[in-house]
């Protein structure tokens, strides 16, 4: 687990601001999740902690020390999975472990181990083709726990599948993070997912995006979706989004 920190970020792409001055610290060991209008930087701030993108100011630190470059532990995940269709399952989840030095029969034994945690211990032979965009999503997911990093980032890892495998997802997620010790970042365009899986809500304003609320959520987990303190919450960062609540959607996404 580590603790990451945005200290005074700005992000600019030639003369476009997409940041300003972000201001955020992250406690070791806790789940985050950012949300906010398309554009407004949120990916950026993921690929920042990842190291593939630098700050224009400012500067963003992994247990206090700058992050310059990537690292193996910080991982991030995609919403479009990043499966090798060359490998199978089994293979691509191996593949990391190996990469951190596990002999090969280690590496594939806990892949088959990890792949059975999220219903997949029967398609461990597959190649990604041959399975649906949800089981390819899982095994994206447990290739980048399996390599145990410190920090994990989630850049909308569920937004490409369709609501019922979002809903199972999120609960296979739930379950293996509690018993995973590591920190989380994830950006969701999902307030519902939000508030299903994280500590904290930060909330983003419009482009250049800056931190304009922050709402911790206290509610042991496994949690229901239902619960009151939830949908209170919801309905206040709606209101900081500026969603007009009388359009009474189902299901909310930015
Ligand atoms: N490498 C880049 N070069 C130029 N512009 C970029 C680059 N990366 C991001 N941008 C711009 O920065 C802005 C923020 O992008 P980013 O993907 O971080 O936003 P986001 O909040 O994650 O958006 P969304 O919610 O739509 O995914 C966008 O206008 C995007 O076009």
């Amino acid at each position: 687990m580590s603790s990451v920190t945005f200290e005074h970020v700005s992000k600019d792409f030639g003369t476009l601001s997409v940041l300003q001055d972000v201001h955020l610290h992250v406690n070791s060991g806790q789940f985050v999740a950012l949300v906010g209008p398309s554009g407004t930087g949120k990916s950026t701030l993921l690929r920042m902690v990842a190291g593939l993108e630098p700050p224009t100011s400012g500067q963003v630190t992994v247990d206090g020390q700058s992050v310059r470059r990537p690292h193996a532990s910080r991982t991030l995940v995609f919403q479009e999975h990043a499966l090798l269709p060359w490998l199978t399952l089994q293979d691509n989840v191996a593949l990391g472990l190996e990469f951190q030095g596990s002999p090969r029969s280690a590496a594939r034994q806990q892949a088959v181990e990890w792949l059975a945690r999220v219903s997949l211990g029967d398609f461990g032979t597959y190649y990604p083709h041959q399975v649906s965009g949800g089981m390819r999503q899982r095994a994206a997911i447990v290739r980048a726990l399996a390599v145990r990093p410190r920090v994990l980032l989630l850049d909308e890892p569920f937004g490409a599948l369709d609501a019922l495998t979002r809903l199972q997802l999120q609960r296979e997620l739930s379950g293996l993070w509690t018993g995973g010790n590591m920190t989380v970042l994830m950006v969701t365009h999902d307030v519902e997912e939000a508030l299903y899986l994280a500590d904290r809500v930060i909330v983003l304003g419009p482009r250049p995006g800056r931190v304009i609320a922050d709402h911790p959520v206290p509610l042991p987990r496994p949690r229901s979706r239902t619960a009151p303190p939830l949908l209170t919450l919801r309905q206040r960062i709606l209101a900081d989004l500026g969603v007009d609540e009388s359009s009474q959607l189902k299901e909310v996404t930015l």
